[in-house]
């Protein structure tokens, strides 16, 4: 007779480099997936440089889990990020709290590690709430309208924009999405590597030069040769046949201003032999929107939640970020994961600082962390959540004056996982 290893608990530990392999047939057989050798290798790069948690029942991985070390864009700053990835668990062992037991695991390597935030995006919606875990970016799938020529309500710059080799775009255009963390939280710091894989896929490794029929990434620059650019856009394009028409994807398209998009915006949708312009995230405050003369050719074809954000150490988060106005509220937390968070606490927040101290106070609000990790970057009002009931409001106005506090001039957005 077997021993049926499936109801006892993992036991839990590293990935050491030669389990690697291992590692990722496991993450290739949960999500149903076989990749060319390319893919593979740039996924075991990836793996190798991630904290790496197994679970393990009899010396077997059942479980892994990554987490990027990774630096998000908050609001007024930056912090340490845990950025959960390759998350899976073995057909035979799901359901036993395998996950669970991995979740639990990375709270104490966030500690270990100081890292007071954790982020993801999740395969299904319905798994990381429970771990306070919480959509806080918003991403639109955008299509415009290209048969006829982009209507748009301003003046676009006109400086000339120039095609330049992808391979020289990350040091050319560092700058430019650099500048952007301050205005937009929810935004990772990006080496070399990052540019030349996620944003160029300059090596292939995630279709290269037929992605979904998409041909080789071009990359166009706002500016004379020599000065900083005003923008960019990475994208790539597709030729019409019998059964669709020509397009264009853009990855990611950055302005320093309305005039600078406008510029971008135009020179994308007039594209000969294309009709439409597709873009798979935008926030819901781009300015495409509001330059848009005809509103009826910039279609939103699909709403979904970005990055799933998790305050792991509230303390260091909320202090860390930066307030649109004063506020002074005891906030009653609940945290069933991480009691440190939970308790009533009193914060204190200028927009030149905050504290957040432990307090006896009669609490002003009562919310579970997962609700704190909506709000943080300032993508979700407070109070969509007290309508909803999820949000508890002792002191009347309170909730209206945390989400001041809260407010940041600019949606924050997410929009690294094509
Ligand atoms: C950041 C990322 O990488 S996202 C990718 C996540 N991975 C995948 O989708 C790959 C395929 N799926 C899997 O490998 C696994 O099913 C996992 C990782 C999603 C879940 O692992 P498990 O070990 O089964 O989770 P675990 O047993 O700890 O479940 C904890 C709770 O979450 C619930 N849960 C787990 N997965 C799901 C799901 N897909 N949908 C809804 N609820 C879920 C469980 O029912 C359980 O609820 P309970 O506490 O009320 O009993």
């Amino acid at each position: 007779m077997t021993h049926d290893d499936t109801r006892t608990a993992p036991h839990l530990g590293d990935i050491p480099e030669e389990d690697l392999d291992q590692a990722l047939d496991l993450v290739y057989l949960a999500f149903h997936l076989t990749l060319p050798d390319k893919t593979r290798t740039y996924h075991r790069q990836l793996l190798r440089d991630c904290t790496r948690i197994g679970a393990r029942h009899g010396g077997r991985l059942t479980g892994v889990a990554g987490a990027h070390r990774l630096t998000l864009s908050v609001p007024g700053g930056q912090l340490p990020c845990a950025a959960l990835d390759f998350v899976s668990v073995a057909p035979t062992h799901r359901r036993r709290g395998v996950l669970t037991s991995m979740i639990d695991e990375l709270w104490r390597r966030c500690a270990a590690d100081g890292q007071p935030l954790a982020c993801l995006w999740a395969s299904e919606s319905a798994i990381y709430g429970r771990f306070g875990f919480a959509a806080a970016t918003e991403a639109f799938r955008v299509e415009i309208d290209s048969s006829r020529p982009l209507a748009l309500r301003i003046a676009a710059d006109r400086r000339p924009l120039r095609l330049i080799d992808p391979a020289a775009a990350p040091a050319l255009l560092a700058a430019r999405y650099d500048a952007s963390l301050a205005d937009r939280a929810g935004r990772f710091t990006r080496d070399e590597t990052w540019w030349r894989t996620q944003v160029l896929d300059l090596d292939g490794a995630l279709g290269g030069d037929d992605r979904d029929g998409f041909g080789a990434v071009r990359v166009v620059v706002l500016g004379a040769d020599g000065e900083a650019p005003g923008g960019y856009a990475v994208y790539r394009t597709r030729s019409a046949n019998d059964s669709r028409p020509g397009a264009v994807a853009v990855t990611e398209l950055e302005a320093e201003s309305a005039p600078a998009a406008a510029a971008l915006w135009s020179y994308l949708a007039a594209i000969d032999l294309t009709s439409a312009v597709r873009i798979h995230a935008r926030p819901a405050d781009d300015l495409l929107f509001s330059l848009a003369a005809d509103r009826d050719q910039v279609r939103v074809t699909g709403q979904e939640p970005a990055l799933w954000l998790r305050l792991v150490d509230v303390r260091a988060a909320l202090t860390a970020r930066s307030w649109a106005a004063p506020v002074d509220l005891v906030l009653d937390l609940s945290d069933r994961a991480l009691p440190a968070n939970a308790g009533r606490f009193r914060l204190t927040a200028t927009p030149a600082g905050a504290t957040w101290t432990p307090t006896t106070d009669d609490p002003d609000l009562a919310l579970d962390v997962r609700e704190l990790s909506a709000c943080y970057l300032g993508g979700t009002p407070l109070r969509r959540l007290a309508h909803a009931g999820l949000v508890t409001e002792h002191t009347p106005g309170a909730v209206r004056r945390l989400d001041a506090a809260l407010e940041t001039e600019w949606l924050p957005f997410t929009a690294d996982n094509d």
